[in-house]
């Protein structure tokens, strides 16, 4: 990993690089196409080099027309009312749908508002069209309760055709019914809090050995960009078992040109976003293989234990019981699936507590005189425990808190794979279903005033209901690195409030969803060391 030692100013926001790259992808994907009268012939013009295809334009005219009709014949049998009651709202135009507007509104970070607007103008239940597919939007608490609950068969598991190529078909969140129980037994096995006790420790070392590299001696820190580097770092050491170095370097680079592409348009074409992802998911698959290969030689040879890392504990799951083994394939897709379900999110919730306590001085004493406390027992070098972290409740109460206001994930898709009925409503097959978790989090009838920052929500003796809070999801498909995201939240803030104060030193810092919150200009802050010698 390289350390910019001489800079001042750690962290360059991705999405000004990501902003560069759209510039030169801008630049390459200037075609132009024209007609040459002469010969009648259509020729595809890319800067000065002319390619002839050797189509006439009346072929090309025929065949267009052709493939439009089909196109709006299949829409139109799929969308077909008939005597169905379908839901209220519009398809828009074939193929397109509302597919552009809900871009643009994340883009400009107003998804939460244009579904508020849908429930209002339709009511709790309304239809749109994504990319070609019809989609049905429900939401609420017992909309929740329907979709966590609902008969895998009726309502199936899967993700929009970015992801599912980026991450591979035989993904976790693509599986269903006895496969999804299979692989996700085997992910839980790894994710359970009995078994992420023993991984406190080296969570503890990634966070310090982070702090040293991008957050001593800078004066200047960029958030979002070094949250992100964080928590990759964190996965990097505890799933695939890759240290700091070379190959952790590259690990990096593939995913973050991997994950680029994950709510753009699945066009494959040379200079599309989507295909440098699509070539990035291939390569990080090699390198995946590889540490297979490695872990099952170093597992025979007796020089490796199954707890090793993720990986390891994954293709030593079906030693003793090969019904419940994994494919290579499987391992391979969701290891990736879980990297990016890992990744984005909990360096979001981190970014947005860094926020909270530059402004709210409340809170931020709070938390102080918790970790205090906690710090005072214990010698600069020693690492946190398992028992530290159950310290930490009023700081997990203020994330809980954030992930209400500010959930990482906006909703997710089920896919409708056999007709029914929800609220006097048709929901055909081929159609999906989309929940969307801020409509539940700021309903006041669950969460009383609901703009208001309250902690206290979640310390109150009587638990939050179920389906009310869903930042993680709810039933069999609920988060299961939830404790993951807990463990490192606490301990990155258990060093953050000990070890450096800091301010907020923006006017304007937009928010764009994509899928997940980015901070388009990286969040910057100021920091100061606090007097504590750092020893490790
Ligand atoms: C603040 C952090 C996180 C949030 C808010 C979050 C949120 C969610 C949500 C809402 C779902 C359910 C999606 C659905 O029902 O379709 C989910 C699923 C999932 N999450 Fe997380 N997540 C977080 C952290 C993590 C971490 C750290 C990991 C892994 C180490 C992880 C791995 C997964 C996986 C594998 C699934 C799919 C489960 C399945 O399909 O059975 N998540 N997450």
């Amino acid at each position: 990993m390289q350390r910019t030692t001489n800079s001042r100013y750690h962290g360059q926001p991705e999405t000004l690089e990501n902003e560069r790259i759209n510039r030169k992808e801008c630049r390459v994907s200037n075609v132009t196409t024209r007609t040459d009268r002469a010969t009648n012939r259509t020729a595809v013009c890319h800067h000065s080099s002319k390619i002839s295809l050797g189509v006439s334009t009346m072929d090309l005219t025929i065949c267009l027309t052709f493939c439009l009709l089909l196109v709006s014949f299949l829409y139109l049998a799929l969308t077909r009312k008939g005597s169905k009651n379908l839901p209220p709202g519009s398809l828009g135009f074939p193929l397109i749908g509302q597919s552009f507007e809900l871009l643009r509104v994340m883009q400009t970070n107003k998804a939460e508002q244009w579904l508020q607007e849908r429930s209002r103008k339709y009511g709790p239940v309304s239809k749109f069209s994504l990319l070609g597919t019809p989609t049905v939007f429900i939401h609420g608490h017992s909309a929740n309760k329907f979709i966590f609950t609902c008969d895998a068969n009726v309502l199936g598991n899967q993700q929009p055709a970015p992801f599912r190529k980026i991450c591979g078909e035989r993904n976790i969140m693509e599986l269903t019914g006895d496969d999804h129980k299979r692989v996700r037994g085997a992910i839980v096995s790894f994710l359970k809090p009995e078994m992420l006790k023993q991984y406190v420790g080296k969570m503890d070392e990634e966070v310090r050995d982070y702090l040293e590299m991008y957050w001593h001696g800078a004066q200047k820190v960029m958030v979002m960009p070094l949250m992100k580097t964080l928590t990759f770092n964190i996965m990097s050491s505890l799933l695939f078992g890759i240290e700091q170095g070379e190959r952790r370097n590259n690990l990096l680079e593939l995913i973050r040109s991997m994950m680029n592409a994950l709510s753009s348009l699945p066009i494959n074409l040379p200079f599309t976003r989507f295909h440098h992802s699509l070539k990035a998911s291939a390569k990080l698959r090699t390198l995946i293989q590889d540490l297979i290969n490695e872990r099952r030689a170093a597992l025979e040879q007796g020089i490796a234990i199954p707890n090793r890392d993720f990986i390891t504990c994954l293709i030593s799951i079906g030693k003793n019981d090969p019904s419940i083994c994994m494919s290579d394939e499987e391992i391979i897709d969701s290891t990736i699936a879980v990297m990016i379900a890992g990744h984005d999110t909990s360096s979001v919730l981190l970014t947005f507590l860094v926020k909270l306590l530059g402004t709210d001085q409340s809170v931020y004493a709070n938390i102080m005189r918790e970790h205090e406390e906690i710090a005072k027992s214990k010698t600069l070098e020693e690492l946190l425990t398992w028992d530290d972290l159950a310290k930490m409740k009023y700081t997990w109460s203020v994330a809980m808190e954030t992930l209400r206001m500010n959930p990482p994930l906006l909703g997710s898709f089920r896919k409708v794979l056999k007709e029914f009925q929800y609220e006097g409503y048709t929901i055909p097959k081929g159609w999906q279903v989309i929940w969307a978790t801020n409509m539940t989090h700021m309903d006041e009838r669950i969460f009383p005033d609901p703009t208001k920052f309250d902690p206290s929500r979640f310390e109150k003796q009587t638990p939050i209901p179920p389906y009310c809070f869903v930042a993680f999801g709810g039933g069999p498909r609920i988060c299961p690195g939830n404790e993951f995201a807990r463990i490192e939240t606490l301990v990155t803030i258990h060093y953050l409030v000990t070890r450096f104060r800091w301010k907020l030193c923006y006017s304007d810092n937009p928010i764009s969803r994509m899928p997940f919150p980015v901070f388009r200009n990286g969040m910057p802050i100021e920091i100061e060391p606090k007097d504590t010698v750092r020893i490790h």
